[in-house]
């Protein structure tokens, strides 16, 4: 099935936290835990992110510590990484239409956490271009390899698109819309100054894989979602 997502706006509202500095803000009045809880879940998906790149560095023949060495500034201003709450409220879905929660896309950085809750909806797309479910799978975080790893990796780590979407196919897609939906992503980036290129032989010879500044391909990334 070939949408056109492009004249779609996405249902859902998000809140990102980059900044856990006593100056950031946070609705510290209203919800006094949520400061604490989110610098918790920051700090220790930094943890799991910095040993997950060690153990594909292992896996990929890297020097130890290549990858997790590119993102020793996560936490200040001098990289990109954010943690982002997602908050899809209930919508209703016409039955012949869809509504898109969350349009087609890769994440921009290296890697991905992504804390989803049970009531379903992402897919990814494979390389035939086929749309799958990937459901969730309670306590299990889900990764996502972004376009920075796919760049260091020349192609052999695919930045896998994904999107969030109701409608048209499943029968049970309306009753998901009646239903709000939670999600919780760690976007992990390399730090701002770092310049991304192929550390492997390329997997995919006939794509050129061309240099990239972290905080430039950051910045456009941003600029070409939010400007359309
Ligand atoms: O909410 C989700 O499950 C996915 C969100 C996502 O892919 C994103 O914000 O980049
Ligand atoms: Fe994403």
């Amino acid at each position: 099935m070939s949408l056109d997502e492009s004249k779609r706006e996405e249902i859902r509202e998000t809140y990102d936290m980059r900044d856990f500095s006593p100056s950031a803000l946070f609705p510290d009045q209203h919800v006094p835990k949520f400061r604490l809880v989110f610098e918790e879940l920051y700090r220790e998906c930094r943890t799991l992110g910095h040993r997950l790149l060690d153990y594909l560095g292992i896996g990929l023949g890297l020097e130890e510590g290549f990858l997790s060495g590119k993102h020793r500034n996560v936490g200040t201003e001098w990289n990109g990484t954010a943690l982002r709450t997602l908050f899809y409220p209930p919508v209703s879905v016409p039955e012949e239409d869809y509504v898109i929660r969350c349009a087609s896309h890769s994440d921009y950085g290296s890697l991905t956490l992504l804390f989803q809750d049970d009531v379903g909806g992402l897919e990814v797309q494979t390389k035939a271009g086929e749309w799958v479910e990937a459901r969730p799978v309670p306590e299990a975080i889900l990764i996502n390899v972004g376009d920075l790893l796919e760049l260091w990796t020349a192609g052999l780590y695919r930045a896998t698109p994904h999107r969030v979407i109701l409608g048209q196919r499943r029968k049970e897609d309306s009753e998901r819309g009646k239903r709000f939906r939670q999600s919780i992503a760690f976007f992990f980036h390399p730090d701002n100054d770092v310049t991304v290129e192929p550390v492997v032989t390329a997997a995919n010879s006939s794509r050129q894989w061309i240099p990239l500044n972290a905080w430039e391909h950051l910045k456009s990334r941003f600029t070409s979602t939010y400007d359309n």
